[in-house]
C-alpha cells in the first residue's frame, strides 16, 4: 500500500471518530509490514480529560491485537486543520516508544497537505525508558 493509498485509509477511519464536543474529527491509519491497516480515530467523553486521540487509538488497536515495535511500517494521520494536522505531545509521545524512533509519520489534512516526517523528529529529547532508573 503507498503512502496516497494509507492517507484514504486514515480519511475513512476520520469519518468513526466521535466528537460530540469538539467536533474535531481526526483520522490514523496505522500500516503493518504484514500489510494490514489498523484505523485510529478520536473517541471523545464529556469528562473531557478521558478524550483520546485518533493516533493512539490506532496504536492501542494494533497492539490489541498482537501487533508490536517493529510491526509497523508507516503512520498516516489526517484532520480538518489547515495545515497538514500536527499531533500532540501525548500521542507524540506515544507515537515514539510504540512505533519506534524511525517509524514514517505523514501527516496531512483535507486540502491534501503533506507532512512527511518521523516518530523521533516529532519529539527531540524525548523522555523514554532508558530514563527510567532500573531496579
Ligand atoms: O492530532 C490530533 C489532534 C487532536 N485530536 C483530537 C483530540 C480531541 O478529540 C479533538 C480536539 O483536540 O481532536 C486528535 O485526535 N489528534
Ligand atoms: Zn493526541
Amino acid at each position: 500500500m503507498n503512502t496516497q493509498q494509507l492517507i484514504e485509509e486514515a480519511k475513512a477511519a476520520r469519518l468513526k471518530a466521535y466528537t460530540p464536543y469538539s467536533n474535531f474529527k481526526v483520522g490514523a491509519a496505522l500500516l503493518c509490514n504484514d500489510g494490514k491497516v489498523f484505523h485510529g480515530c478520536n473517541v471523545e467523553n464529556a469528562a473531557y480529560g478521558l478524550c483520546n486521540c485518533a493516533e493512539r487509538t490506532a496504536f492501542f488497536s494494533a497492539f490489541a491485537h498482537g501487533y508490536k515495535q517493529g510491526d509497523f511500517a508507516r503512520l498516516a494521520v489526517v484532520g480538518e486543520t489547515d495545515g497538514p494536522i500536527a499531533p500532540c505531545g501525548a500521542c507524540r509521545q506515544v507515537i515514539l516508544e510504540l512505533g519506534g524512533n524511525e517509524l514514517p509519520v505523514v501527516l496531512t489534512n483535507l486540502h491534501g497537505d503533506v507532512f512527511e516526517t518521523t516518530a523521533a523528529a516529532q519529539l527531540p529529547n524525548a523522555f523514554g525508558g532508558q530514563d527510567l532508573k532500573k531496579k
